[in-house]
Parts: structure tokens; C-alpha cells; sequence
């Protein structure tokens, strides 16, 4: 295992005095993760209280008592990501990692992302999945029976409950959505349809395959599938789009969506098709406050229609995704295939610093390392404290409810956020014009400081840097690359 006792003692002692605090079931766990220690080491133990302590604290339902019992009797927690890197053609805008495939080669493709899943599961020493996600390119490609291979091995190497959220990214053809039902099939509960858009017009400048019938067509099955569990992508700020044709899209996507929905302001990317067309001014696209207006009119109207934002681009209506909040929190991840990235702390080496990961881009290339040495890891940095505090700060933020001060406390004992934060004069002068809050409850945005959060980041980066190198001692991990 590698984790000393004496190095875990102070924050056994520290969650013992915590949970004094904790409801009463809090304590029932705690007998209980005691009492099934027989089978596991203490050290195990007390590695996986440390790790799962966050969500340990926040039980809220019967699953997530069953979720932590795996995590106090030895279990720590982990999500998984999935990439499929093909793309039957490349939208206009997209810069994410995908490939037009040559020949069919789906067969070696599953079995790298099973072995590179097996291999990648055993060093992170994880016995519990919370959450799968197939993403792509296009994983609604990929055979469904990949999908169930890939589970089939996730089980075989770990604990994948009948609760784990187990996602998969649609394109909304038709080909996509006639093998939805075999998905199920093969084990996915959730689905995220790329809508994109509610206007054709826009489909065919965006280079989409598909007419937005099929698009509500595609949504119409998933939600009859797995009612409660489907969420929709659509774009805005594309070009040619005003503010009052967004109103009337976000009123049909409010008619026919399920209860969670992303929205993402276009990026004009750099090396895509869209920004040679922006730049060459064939496309324009709406200036920065007019895409401002958009934003604030989807959380205004959203929000008068039930949906709570719990994210920068995310709403739902009781229906948050596990995977994606599990990345804003901080929590480890493996990633799988080519171009997927991970966070967490590999067996051996000390085995408590976590690393950053990040798989082979080309699949071909991909597909022969993890043939030869059972992955494809192409760059591992381990996180030293700043980077990774770092890194809870910029995706914390992003949620509506920020960082509180356990969750922070987890990452940073030594180091409050009062302390890191509150003796800035840049902090202060955001916390008094209302953009920022601190209080009792910790770290966070307010409705309207959420909007301009990239604005803000800068100073919170600085002033944390600072504190880092005036109060805490020398980091012996720092930012260490292979
Ligand atoms: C990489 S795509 C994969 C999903 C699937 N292939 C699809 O296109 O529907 C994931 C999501 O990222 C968003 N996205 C991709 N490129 C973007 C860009 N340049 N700006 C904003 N959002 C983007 C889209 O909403 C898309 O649904
Ligand atoms: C945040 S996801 C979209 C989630 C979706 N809106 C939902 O609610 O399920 C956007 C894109 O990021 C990519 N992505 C997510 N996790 C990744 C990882 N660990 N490595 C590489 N790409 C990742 C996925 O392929 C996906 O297309
Ligand atoms: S947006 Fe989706 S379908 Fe389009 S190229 Fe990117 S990954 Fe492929």
C-alpha cells in the first residue's frame, strides 16, 4: 500500500474529532467500517477515510450510505472515463481529440480500452467505481458490445454498483439513436445527447450530421429509456444567432428536454474550419456582450423553469451528473483511450501524490503501447500541493456552491481559505462589490460574479501562490514531469 500509519495518524485523529460533529448515521458507519476491518488492513482503512472523507461527511441517501460503507471498510472511490476517438466528420468548430476512421478496426480498439481500463484500475488501487462515461468524438459509434466489455472489465477489477451513473455521449442520428436500446442493454443508465442546436440552419453551418427532428427524435428514445437521466448539449454565442432567436430556442429545448441540460458558449478554436471562416470573415460571430445577454437570459429563464445551475454551463432539476461534479470536486479519475486524461495517486512510489495523466493522442499509435506495455500513458506529472490546490480552486469555482471549507481542508489542512484568501486587497475589493462570497460556509461565487469568473481567477491564483510560499514549508512533490 505504501501509506504509513504515522503519516495518516494526524488526520485519522482529525476525522474522529469531525465526526464527534456528524449526524448519527456518520457514527453508524463508522462502527460499521470498523467492524468490517477484519478483513482489510487498518492502514487500508485509514487511507480510505482520508480519501473518501469528504463525501464520508456529506451522506445524504440510502445509496450513498451503501457508497460509503464501500469506502470506510477499505474501498477508496474513483470515476472512470472512456474515450472513443472517432468521428464519422469533423464539425466546424470542434478541436477535441478525434479521428476520421480508416479502416474498422473495433475489435483491437475494445481491447485496448479493456486493457488499458484493467492496467490503469490496478495502479490506481481503487476498488469502487462511482461513475463511467463513454465520451468521444463519438461514442455512439462504438459496438455496444465494447460498452459491455469494457463494464465487464471495470467489474472484474473493481466494485461497479447498480448505482454507479454510467453515461454515454450520443450523437443524435439515426444511426445513434437505433442502437440506444443496446446501450441500456450493455449497462449505460444516463445519456448526454449533442443537440447543439434547435436550428438547422445552424446544424449545417455548424457541419453536423444531423436535422434537429432527428435531434428531438434521438432525445424522445433516450428519455423513454432512462426517464430522469438524459442530458442535452446546445451551444450558444454561434454564429448569426441573436438574442432574441436564443429565447425562442431555449423555450422549445425547455419543451422537450428531460431534467438536465449543459450549455456552452461556443469557442472559436483555434485550427478549426470556424476560425479560418472568422478570420477569412465568411462567419461572424456575435460580439461579447450580446453572447453576455444570452448567458444571462438561459440562467434567468432556466431558472424560472425549475432547472437549478449548479455548474458554469450545467442546470438540472434533480439530476446533477455524478462524473462531472466528481472532476469539479477534485475526486481521482482514471482516463481511458487515446487523448484522455486522469487524476490520481498510482500504487507504489510513496503512492499518496497524485499524478496527472495523459493518454497518447493518435489511436493507432494508442493502440500499440497499450499492446506492448498495457497503456498509453504519454505524460504524467505529479501534483504537487500548489497544483493541485490550484486545480481545486479553478474547477471549485466553477460550481454554484464553490468550495466549502471541509472540502478545501481536505486538500489544504494547513492552509484555510481565510488564510489563503481573506488578507488580499484585490480578494477584498471583489468580496465587497458583491462578486465573491466568503463565509461561513466557505469559498464560492455570487449569481452575478459567476459570469465573469474567469476575470476573478487571476487574483485568487496569485494570492493562493503567495500564501503557499509565506506560510506552508517547502513542497518536496512539487511539479515533478516524466
Ligand atoms: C467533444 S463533444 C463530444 C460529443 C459528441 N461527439 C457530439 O458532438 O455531440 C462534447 C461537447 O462539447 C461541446 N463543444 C465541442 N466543441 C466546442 C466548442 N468549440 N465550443 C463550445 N463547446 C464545444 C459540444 O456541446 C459537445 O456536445
Ligand atoms: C464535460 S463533457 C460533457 C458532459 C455532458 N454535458 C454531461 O452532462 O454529461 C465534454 C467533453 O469532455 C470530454 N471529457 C470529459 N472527461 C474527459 C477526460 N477525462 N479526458 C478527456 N476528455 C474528457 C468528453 O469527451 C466530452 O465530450
Ligand atoms: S463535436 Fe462531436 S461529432 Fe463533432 S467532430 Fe467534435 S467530437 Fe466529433
Amino acid at each position: 500500500m505504501g501509506v504509513g500509519f504515522g503519516a495518516l495518524l494526524p488526520q485519522f485523529l482529525d476525522l474522529l474529532f469531525d465526526l464527534l460533529h456528524q449526524p448519527f448515521h456518520s457514527l453508524l458507519l463508522l462502527s460499521l467500517s470498523l467492524l468490517n476491518c477484519v478483513n482489510h488492513s487498518f492502514v487500508i482503512l485509514l487511507h480510505s477515510l482520508h480519501q473518501g472523507r469528504e463525501d464520508f461527511l456529506a451522506l445524504s441517501d440510502l445509496s450513498e450510505i451503501q457508497r460509503q460503507v464501500m469506502v470506510v471498510s477499505g474501498m477508496a472511490l474513483l470515476s472512470s472515463y472512456v474515450m472513443w476517438p472517432y468521428c464519422l466528420r469533423r464539425c466546424t468548430y470542434c478541436n477535441f481529440n478525434k479521428y476520421i476512421p480508416g479502416e474498422n478496426n473495433d475489435l483491437t480498439m475494445t481491447e485496448c480500452l479493456q486493457r488499458e481500463t484493467d492496467t490503469l484500475l490496478q495502479l490506481s488501487q481503487v476498488s469502487c467505481i462511482t461513475s463511467v462515461f463513454f465520451g468521444g468524438g463519438t461514442p455512439s459509434l462504438a459496438p455496444a458490445s465494447t460498452v459491455a466489455a469494457v463494464l465487464q472489465t471495470v467489474s472484474s477489477r473493481a466494485h461497479l454498483s447498480g448505482e454507479a451513473e454510467v453515461t454515454l455521449e450520443v450523437n443524435p442520428t439515426p444511426a445513434g439513436k437505433s442502437r440506444l436500446a443496446d446501450y441500456r442493454r450493455a449497462g449505460v443508465n444516463r445519456f448526454s445527447i449533442g443537440v447543439q442546436s434547435l436550428q438547422d440552419e445552424d446544424l449545417k453551418t455548424l457541419g453536423r450530421d444531423h436535422s434537429s427532428r432527428q435531434a428531438l427524435q434521438t432525445v424522445e428514445e433516450a428519455r423513454r429509456l432512462c426517464p430522469g437521466r438524459v442530458s442535452l448539449d446546445v451551444m450558444f454565442g454561434r454564429p448569426g444567432q441573436s438574442a432574441a432567436s436564443w429565447e425562442r430556442e431555449l423555450r422549445e429545448l425547455l419543451r422537450v428536454c428531460d431534467d438536465h441540460v449543459s450549455l456552452y458558449q461556443l469557442t472559436v478554436e483555434r485550427g478549426t474550419q470556424l476560425f479560418k471562416q472568422v478570420q477569412r470573415g465568411e462567419v461572424a460571430v456575435p460580439a461579447e456582450d450580446a453572447i453576455a445577454e444570452m448567458y444571462r437570459c438561459a440562467r434567468r429563464t432556466l431558472r424560472q423553469h425549475g432547472f437549478l445551475q449548479y455548474e458554469v454551463s450545467n442546470f438540472a432539476r434533480n439530476a446533477v451528473s455524478h462524473h462531472n461534479t466528481s472532476y469539479w470536486k477534485g475526486r481521482q479519475y482514471i482516463g481511458v483511450g487515446p487523448g484522455a486524461h486522469g487524476r490520481f495517486a498510482p500504487l507504489g512510489e510513496g503512492g499518496v501524490v497524485r499524478e496527472a495523466r495523459t493518454q497518447t493522442l493518435e489511436p493507432d499509435v494508442w493502440m500499440r503501447e497499450v499492446q506492448q506495455r498495457g497503456h498509453g500513458t504519454r505524460r504524467r506529472i505529479q501534483l504537487g500541493r500548489r497544483e493541485l490546490l490550484e486545480e481545486v480552486l479553478v474547477m471549485g469555482m466553477r460550481m454554484t456552491g464553490g468550495i466549502n471549507h471541509k472540502h478545501w481542508a481536505m486538500f489544504s489542512p494547513r492552509l484555510g481559505l481565510r488564510e489563503a484568501f481573506g488578507s488580499s486587497s484585490e480578494v477584498q475589493e471583489l468580496l465587497q462589490d458583491g462578486r465573491l462570497i466568503l463565509d461561513d460556509r466557505g469559498l464560492r461565487c455570487s449569481w452575478d460574479g459567476l459570469v465573469v469568473l474567469d476575470s476573478m481567477l487571476p487574483a485568487l491564483l496569485v494570492e493562493l501562490e503567495r500564501q503557499i510560499g509565506q506560510r506552508l514549508p517547502r513542497d518536496p512533490h512539487a511539479g515533478q514531469t516524466e
